[in-house]
């Protein structure tokens, strides 16, 4: 058994947070030989409901949780920490995009990143989950100039999971063997989920499903599945965000084995990407750094779906640095 980890969770009395800890504490991200403390951060008015969320957390008596320290104090969270699950932010309602959010959340990502610059150990893991979650990771990396750029990244393993079980149903077929699925770009309804290299019981996708399905509704479903998710629960996804959270961080951590995953990370201008957005690309991972899988094919019809996901993100770029700047 190894030294205990130092790992924050934000928006800790939240609804995906309260799944979330569970996953971290109960060893399904780190493994069931890593010790964790938790730092549980929200906002102040929100410390009596995070109380019961410590006392649950004692209550299940997770033998790998060593310590847990709620707080509304960011130098607090961010203490030491090896990694940062930024989940606190305002979800959006029904009718609205993720991208109104812009506004009330992208500050928050302001504060976190000078606040992780400060306190964080420098080779800190930040998953940013707060929406517009690439745009706000894009922000708090800005604003952690001495934490490297790589270490900073967006949630779309709940777009990847999400496709993945689309494919996994279609198929008929189970999830485990669905593989490489791809999200391109943005975590909004312009993202590309793109199933060219993907594998169905080790064939080509594009071999076992209709091609019409592939490019409309599948696409569709993908890119819009949270706002149904808001439709029917009146409430954002929690239980499926706080799974793909904790699989986005575990794979980091513990590497991935020959097959590609999604994260929202700094574009280095790969795939004729501009650098210097937060964009979803396929990545594999080993020894805790990602590298972003090269020399995919991208035809004409992929092309069109990476400009538009693309000129959606410069343009949050440009409306999050003004907001920040303005402030
Ligand atoms: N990237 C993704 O795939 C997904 C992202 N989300 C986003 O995750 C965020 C959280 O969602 P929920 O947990 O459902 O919301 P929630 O409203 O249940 O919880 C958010 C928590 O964050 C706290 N908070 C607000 N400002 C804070 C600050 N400055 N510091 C620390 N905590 C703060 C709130 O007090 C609240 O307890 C939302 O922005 C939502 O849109 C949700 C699902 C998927
Ligand atoms: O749709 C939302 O606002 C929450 C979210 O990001 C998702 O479920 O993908």
């Amino acid at each position: 058994m190894s030294e205990p980890i130092r790992v924050c969770v934000t928006g800790a009395a939240g609804q995906i947070a309260y799944s979330l800890l569970y996953m971290i504490a109960n060893g399904d991200v780190f493994g069931r030989e890593q010790k964790v403390i938790l730092t549980l951060l929200d906002i102040e008015p929100m410390m009596g409901v995070l109380e019961g969320v410590v006392m649950e957390l004692s209550d299940c008596a997770f033998t790998l949780l060593t310590q847990v320290i709620p707080t509304a104090d960011p130098a607090v969270a961010f203490k030491d920490v090896s990694v940062a699950f930024l989940v606190g932010a305002m979800p959006r309602r029904q009718g609205m995009e993720r991208k109104d959010l812009l506004s009330a959340n992208v500050k928050i990502f302001k504060v976190q990143g000078e606040a992780l610059n400060t306190y964080a150990k420098k080779d800190v893991k930040v998953l940013v989950v707060g929406n517009p979650a690439n745009t706000n990771a894009l922000i708090c990396s800005h604003y952690a100039p001495t934490i490297p750029k790589e270490n900073f990244t967006a949630m779309t393993r709940l777009d990847q999971n999400r496709a993945r079980a689309q494919i996994a149903q279609r198929v008929g077929t189970d999830i485990s063997n669905v593989q490489n699925i791809i999200i391109w770009g943005n975590h909004s309804a312009t993202q590309f989920p793109d199933v060219a290299n993907g594998t169905a019981n080790g064939k080509a996708i594009t071999d076992l499903v209709d091609t019409s399905y592939l490019q409309s509704e599948f696409i569709e479903t993908v890119q819009k599945r949270g706002a149904a998710v808001i439709a029917a629960r009146k409430m954002s996804s929690a239980m499926s965000a706080a799974k793909a959270a904790a699989d986005h961080v575990r794979d980091w951590w513990l590497g991935t084995t020959g097959t590609f995953v999604s994260m929202g990370v700094l574009s280095d201008g790969s795939y004729n990407i501009p650098k210097d957005i937060v964009f979803s690309f396929p990545v594999e991972i080993q020894n805790k750094q990602w590298k972003i899988v090269q020399g995919l094919n991208i035809d004409e019809f992929a092309r069109g779906k990476l400009d538009i996901t693309t000129k959606e993100l410069l343009e949050e770029k440009e409306e999050a640095m003004a907001i920040c700047n303005a402030n």
